[in-house]
């Protein structure tokens, strides 16, 4: 099996003015694990890009939350993918569960933002995940492998593996309730399952796949030590820089 860098990933959500989003960079700047061992991105309220963009240190990296699948148009408060590449970012947030509940994200558009990322050469951090109902029906799989089909759509083998997937089971997203990290590690060997039947064995062994929900500075390590868990996409507890540090560093000493 290929080695696979691991990836911590920060959603910032809509939380953060410019004075707090400096003072975390400058918190962490210095501190964060070489590129090579771990990715580690912060994924920023778009108004905040260019500023982090110009202050991240070399082991930083900045992503968007949400773009429109077009180059440009009249779409009052949107953002493109031409605005965010110029704006510097290398990551988009494409999927999550929030933009799908109250923003009507469908899997139509969440494909249509696949490619548009990659025509723009960012790198895609894709959500999926099942809602409570669907878990407790035994309907996880497929969701999600429905979830995946529809967003690799038009997407090639090399782009595949290029995609970074986040599995966040709605119901853990915020409330306290962690899947269990053997829960996690079955469900997201499953979604690499579903990459191997798109694309084959290499894309699978090498594609990085996160788990997102409630995870905390006291459970990430747990969840590292899950064989297909390559890292975590984390809200609430990564607002505060010295957690963000644990995360990282816990990445890094994934085995
Ligand atoms: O994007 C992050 C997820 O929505 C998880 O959020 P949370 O860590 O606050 O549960």
């Amino acid at each position: 099996m290929s080695k696979r860098i691991p990836v911590i990933a920060a959603n910032w959500k809509m939380y953060k003015t410019k004075d707090e989003a400096l003072a975390f960079i400058f918190a962490v700047n210095e501190k964060v694990p070489a590129r090579t061992e771990v990715e580690s991105i912060i994924c920023a309220p778009s108004i905040l890009l260019n500023l982090l963009v110009k202050r991240e240190g070399e082991n930083l990296r900045i992503g968007a939350q949400n773009m429109h699948y077009l180059d440009e148009g009249a779409y009052t408060g949107e953002n493109s993918p031409l605005q965010v590449k110029s704006a510097g970012a290398e990551y988009i947030l494409i999927g999550h569960s929030e933009r799908r509940s109250y923003y009507n994200e469908t899997d139509e558009t969440v494909n249509l933002k696949m490619v548009a990322a990659f025509k723009h050469e960012l790198t895609p951090i894709l959500c999926v995940g099942e809602v409570l109902s669907e878990r407790e029906s035994g309907a996880t799989k497929a969701v999600l492998d429905q979830q995946l089909e529809k967003a690799f759509l038009n997407i090639s083998a090399e782009q595949a593996l290029n995609t970074i997937i986040a599995y966040e089971p709605v119901w853990a997203i915020g409330t306290g309730k962690t899947a269990t990290p053997q829960m996690a590690n079955e469900t997201i060997k499953d979604v690499r399952a579903k990459v191997a039947a798109l694309y084959g064995n290499e894309v699978a062994d090498g594609i990085r796949i996160l788990y997102g929900g409630s995870v905390k500075p006291d459970n990430i390590k747990v969840l590292l030590e899950e064989s297909d868990i390559d890292g975590a996409l984390i809200g609430g507890a990564a607002l505060d820089p010295n957690n963000f540090l644990v995360f990282t560093e816990a990445a890094s000493n994934k085995k």
